[in-house]
This record gives C-alpha cells, sequence and structure tokens, in this order.
C-alpha cells in the first residue's frame, strides 16, 4: 500500500485526512490527546480498527502529557485521558477495547517509573497498531478462499487499508484474493452521506490498481437482481455475541438484498471487534451524526433549509443474513452463539 493511515513518529501521532480524500492526500501531526480525540470525533482517521489504534496512540501521548508525583495519581490522570478518548466515537467497540488494553498495561506496570511507564504505553500502541496491520492480512488470507476466480465482489463503506493500521478487512479479503492471482473486480457502494465508498475505498483500490466500479447505494439491488454480483464482503464495527453486526448504515439493506437474490453476503473483522457482553444487536450503541452530512454535500446544501433531519451512522445486521464471518483465526458460520465463543477462549 502506498499511503500510512497512522503512525507513531518522534512522539506525535501521524495520520492520512481522510476528510480530504480523494482530492488532496494530506497528513496531519498531533502532539497531545485532546487533538486527536478531535481527530477521530471529525473523521480525520474513522474505521472501527483505525480508530482503535488512534485511542491507543492518544492514550500513550495523554501519559506523556500527565504531570505526577506518584503511580496513583498517573493512573488517576491516565483514566481521565481515557475517558476522553472513549467519549469520542460510541459504536466501534474496537475504540473501548483499544482503551481497556492500554489501561490495563499502565496498572500491570504501576511498579515501574513514571518515565517507563509512559515508554511501556508508547510501545503498546505501536504494538497495537503492528499487530492490526498482521491480523488484516491473516483475515485477507482466510477469506481469499471465499472468493471464486472471475467474482465481482460488492462492498459497502471502507474497511480498507484506510479503516484499519493498513491492508483492510473486508478489502483485506478483496487484496488477498487479487494477489493470488484471482482475476476479480469490486462493486463499491458510494455510502451516502459520508461518501466513504465513492471518496475512501474507489481512490485505495484504484491506487492499488484492483478493478472497482462506483455505484451509488441505491443501485445495488438492480446489478444483484441481474446476476451481476457474486458475493458481498463488508467490515463490522460491533459484533454481540450472537453474530448480529453493526456496520455503517445502509450494510442491513446490502444484506437483505444478498439474501433475496441468493447472493452470500460476508462480515470481515478481527476478533476485537467481538463484543460479547452483548447478547444480540439490539443492544449495539447506534451512533447518530450531524444533520449537516445528509443535508450538504462538499458544503453545498442538497436540502431545504430547516427540514428535519435522522442521520445514524450505523445500522445492524441480523446474523441469520451472515454467510460467514471472516476472522483472523478463520471463517466463522452457522451457530455464532457458540463458535464466537470458542474463538475467543485461549
Ligand atoms: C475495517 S472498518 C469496518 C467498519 O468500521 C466500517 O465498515 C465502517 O462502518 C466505518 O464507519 P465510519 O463511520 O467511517 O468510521
Amino acid at each position: 500500500m502506498s499511503f500510512r493511515t497512522i503512525e507513531w513518529r518522534d512522539d506525535k501521532v501521524v495520520m492520512i485526512d481522510q476528510t480530504r480524500l480523494p482530492g488532496e492526500e494530506v497528513y496531519c501531526e498531533y502532539g497531545d490527546y485532546k487533538s486527536v480525540a478531535e481527530a477521530i470525533r471529525g473523521m480525520i482517521i474513522r474505521g472501527a480498527p483505525a480508530i482503535g489504534v488512534a485511542a491507543a496512540m492518544g492514550v500513550a501521548l495523554g501519559a506523556r502529557e500527565i504531570i505526577a508525583d506518584t503511580q496513583e495519581s498517573f493512573l488517576r490522570q491516565l483514566d481521565n485521558v481515557c475517558d476522553v478518548m472513549a467519549r469520542t466515537r460510541p459504536t466501534a467497540v474496537n475504540l473501548f477495547w483499544a482503551i481497556e488494553r492500554m489501561k490495563r498495561v499502565a496498572v500491570c506496570s504501576c511498579d515501574k517509573s513514571l518515565d517507563e511507564l509512559r515508554e511501556i504505553l508508547k510501545v503498546e500502541a505501536i504494538r497495537i497498531e503492528q499487530e492490526d496491520l498482521a491480523i488484516c492480512k491473516a483475515i485477507g488470507r482466510h477469506g481469499a478462499a471465499l472468493i471464486p476466480e472471475g467474482a465481482t465482489v460488492l462492498t459497502h463503506c471502507n474497511a480498507g487499508g484506510l479503516a484499519t493500521a493498513g491492508y483492510g478487512t473486508a478489502l483485506g479479503v478483496i487484496r488477498a484474493a487479487h494477489e493470488a492471482g484471482k482475476n476479480i473486480q469490486v462493486f463499491a457502494d458510494e455510502t451516502r452521506p459520508w461518501l466513504q465508498g465513492a471518496r475512501l475505498t474507489a481512490w485505495e483500490l484504484m491506487k492499488d490498481g484492483i478493478p472497482v466500479t462506483l455505484i451509488s447505494d441505491n443501485m445495488a439491488g438492480f446489478f444483484m437482481n441481474r446476476g451481476e454480483i457474486t458475493c458481498c464482503v463488508v467490515g463490522a464495527d460491533r459484533i454481540a455475541a450472537n453474530g448480529d453486526t453493526a456496520n455503517k448504515i445502509g450494510t442491513y439493506s446490502v444484506a437483505v438484498l444478498a439474501r433475496e437474490n441468493n447472493i452470500p453476503f460476508y462480515v470481515a473483522a478481527p476478533i476485537s471487534t467481538l463484543d460479547l457482553s452483548l447478547e444480540n444487536g439490539e443492544q449495539i450503541p447506534i451512533e447518530e451524526r450531524h444533520s449537516r452530512e445528509v443535508t450538504h454535500l462538499q458544503g453545498l446544501p442538497v436540502a431545504p433549509e430547516g427540514i428535519a433531519v435522522r442521520n445514524p451512522a450505523f445500522d445492524v445486521t441480523p446474523a441469520r443474513y451472515i454467510a460467514g464471518i471472516i476472522t483472523e483465526k478463520g471463517v466463522v458460520t452457522g451457530d455464532y452463539s457458540k463458535k464466537l465463543k470458542d474463538l475467543v477462549t485461549p
């Protein structure tokens, strides 16, 4: 991949600004945790695994900003930093998973000096980023086997290198199939209202020379019905214990259309996206974003001023529509309740 989504460089967090793609490839540098939190909220960085990495790096930056005399005071202040990071976006569980992992590491190392603690947290954040890249490659390897030669794969939103530390989950599967020499092509839903498909998926696949065709969201059924789509692969923001999956708004419609047209619908996600504390998808918190994302396009109004708007950013696809959940440990099919639990038990 010819871009870096996020990295720790010279004690700064550097991210590609996803609000400015595909027009401009601009990298932003952050030296304090509050601006990393703002970057997550403002979707400079987005996508479940990527915001997990960003939150971890934000906590590591915050640790460097803490002035404390004792370990207790350091840990108390670190909790405040974690709270700020946790209030950025509510749906993707990877964010909370990464924050908890950082907290655990801090608590387990509280016999160390404060300087050592800060270093340990930095190393852990970088480890989360590097692990995510390796996990995406493993997801790709497992998922590629599901993609037939000559397939047209429909994807929704951006579950690519931009949404992870690199390589991607859904796009990781597509990349791996392409790298294995399969002659495949992608149909990318534009993904209203934020246009992750048009702006990000189209950009990163074109950059990598993977054939991609952009369609508007309401065209998916047309192409499925004509037999032009072989399978669907999407990412996930949170997967409940029974396999119900929250992902970008519009994913549910794709899954229902795929079922109607006998097309397999796969979810690709790391195990850090599982939230087994939730019995089913109804319990997943759904972020509602600003109405302006719906009423405006590139700053220009596309609706009458004052119109009532709803803007849920995610929806939940019931497990019964999902042909398989592709993880770094393999593909889970069938009885998700039991098999997802087995996946996380060491
Ligand atoms: C590998 S990313 C999976 C999901 O996070 C992705 O499909 C998605 O819904 C992203 O939503 P976003 O609002 O752009 O953060």
